[in-house]
């Protein structure tokens, strides 16, 4: 099996978190909090009460798990196209994969990234939506201390199975659109490179930051579902499961709650898998 997919994943993928992160902060506080009235109101008074730190709450355990995560996803999805159709990474510009092909590959890193990323998200979620200034003397100190203290206070409250609240969600939300994610990048790169070459960087920035959109887009009602069943359970547990969590948001806030944060997660979308993509590449490229 080869293995330079699963690092050039992890490379790219911790490339592209550090440089979307305080995007999905603002996202993750839209979809699960009514406090702000939109983007630039979130964006002030995060900065205003937590300072350019609050930006990045949150941040380092996703910087650890991208390492699983963006090397399953990554490397999952190269080496089923291996299985289907018996091409490596170098033979696919010559031998150019089905897109049914490049659709299952895609949901299948899709879903096996989704059950390692469960537990992690949980934990980044939970503390995005810590309020509380970080490290300022005298404040009241948040519910969580950090992520270890958040993992081992979920463990301790809610047993193992706490800690993969909202997986159901992330599942359903991440095996389709990982299909779109990789099918939108491979149509676009052939779209714009002659037959038989590699693309250039920049058809490869433009392919990732569309895929990045498009799949995000596909995501955004499942992605607010999701943080919703993350967040529950905090206080009090509120819906019984993911369909319960769907209809009481439409009940309470109309269809539109399905699109809660989605210009935000498009805007980060394009930039981060941009350069995920671009990284990637240049990698297997550089190891090829
Ligand atoms: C849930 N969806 C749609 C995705 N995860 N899409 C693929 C983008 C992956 C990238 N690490 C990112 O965070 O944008």
């Amino acid at each position: 099996m080869p293995v330079e997919e699963f690092v050039a994943g992890w490379i790219s993928g911790a490339l592209g978190l550090v440089l979307g992160h305080p995007f999905d902060t603002v996202k993750v506080r839209l979809q699960t909090q009514t406090t702000y009235r939109g983007i630039v109101d979130c964006m002030v008074k995060i900065y205003r009460h937590e300072s350019l730190l609050g930006f990045f709450k949150g941040m380092s355990f996703p910087i650890a798990s991208i390492a699983v995560v963006n090397s399953v996803l990554f490397g999952v999805y190269s080496n089923t196209l291996l299985v289907l159709t018996a091409t490596s990474h170098q033979e696919r510009r010559a031998q150019p994969p089905s897109y049914t092909h490049i659709f299952l590959a895609g949901c299948t890193g899709g879903f096996l990234q989704a059950y390692c990323l469960a537990p992690f998200d949980l934990i980044k979620v939970r503390l995005q939506n810590q309020t509380e200034p970080m490290a300022q003397p005298g404040s009241p100190p948040p519910q969580y201390r950090g992520p270890v203290h958040c993992a081992a206070s979920i463990f301790r409250e809610e047993g193992y199975r706490g800690l993969f609240r909202g997986a159901w969600a992330l599942m359903l939300r991440d095996t389709p659109t990982m299909g779109v994610y990789f099918i939108t990048y491979e149509g676009l790169c052939r779209q714009y490179t002659p037959e038989g070459q590699n693309p250039s960087s920049a058809t490869v920035l433009v392919a990732g930051g569309f895929a990045g959109i498009a799949s995000w887009v596909a995501a955004t009602p499942l992605d607010v579902i999701k943080s919703r069943m993350q967040m529950d359970g905090l206080r009090r547990r509120v819906y019984q499961g993911v369909l319960d969590c769907m209809v009481s948001s439409v009940r309470q806030e109309g269809l539109g709650v399905f699109f809660r944060g989605v210009t935000i997660n498009s805007a980060r979308a394009f930039p981060v898998n941009a350069v995920t993509f671009l990284s990637y590449e240049y990698l297997l490229r550089l190891w090829g």
